[in-house]
């Protein structure tokens, strides 16, 4: 059974930045769904490099069997760890039904990083990212924008109510910011 932490939160609010913070120090292995979709995007022939470009330049989410097949062959793929943290992942309903259905008795949801931070600042930090991705400018970050208010808050508002969601404000400086994050990993590691 593998260890899972969902890290969600809106486009730029720091997922990968974090993410790659927590890889390092406490033995989770970091898989950002966004970045396994950009590789299967760009491996020569592969069936849904169009339909992945199509949904990432749109900010729409991908169909889950793509996306969790991905996940869950990343994480086989993957040696020893404490557990994965899967970066922007359930993004709506149909991420969140198709995992429950591929990964149930594969995998234990830990708790949930909810990494909050107001959209514009967000913004202002994908525009100033720099690695040239094709869903960084203004019209693409508007649609991702609306996807994440329309169909990710929901799924953490669901993890909300079960209580699985442990929120940190992500505007602070990265390291404070890591600093909540890493408290939040040794409260849930302690109670195991
Ligand atoms: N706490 C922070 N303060 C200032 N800049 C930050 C902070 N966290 C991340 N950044 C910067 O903001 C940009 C976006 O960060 P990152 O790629 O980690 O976000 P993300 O949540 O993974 O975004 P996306 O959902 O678009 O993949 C990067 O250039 C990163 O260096
Ligand atoms: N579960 C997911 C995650 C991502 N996508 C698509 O990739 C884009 C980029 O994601 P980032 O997390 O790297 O920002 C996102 O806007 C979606 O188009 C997805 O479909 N499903
Ligand atoms: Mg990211």
């Amino acid at each position: 059974m593998h260890n899972v932490v969902f890290v969600l939160g809106p486009p730029g609010s720091g997922k990968g930045t974090i993410c790659a913070k927590i890889q390092e120090n406490l033995n989770y292995v970091h898989l950002s769904a966004g970045d396994l979709l950009r590789a299967e995007r760009q491996r020569e022939g592969s069936e849904f490099g169009a339909l992945i470009e199509s949904h990432i330049r749109n900010g729409s989410i991908v169909p889950v069997e793509i996306t969790c097949s991905l996940l869950e062959n990343a994480m086989k793929a993957s040696g020893d760890a404490k557990g994965f943290l899967v970066d922007g992942f359930p993004r709506n309903e149909d991420n969140l039904q198709g995992w429950n259905k591929q990964m149930n008795g594969k995998a234990f949801i830990q708790f949930v990083l909810f990494l909050s931070c107001p959209v514009p600042i967000c913004i202002e930090r994908c525009l100033n990212r720099g690695q040239g991705r094709t869903d960084d400018n203004e019209e693409s970050l508007k649609k991702r924008v609306e996807t994440y208010n329309q169909q990710t808050f929901p799924i953490i508002e669901h993890f909300k109510k079960s209580e699985l969601a442990r929120e940190v404000k992500s505007e602070r400086p990265v390291d404070e910011v890591y600093a909540d994050v890493v408290n939040v990993f040794n409260e849930a590691n302690k109670q195991k």
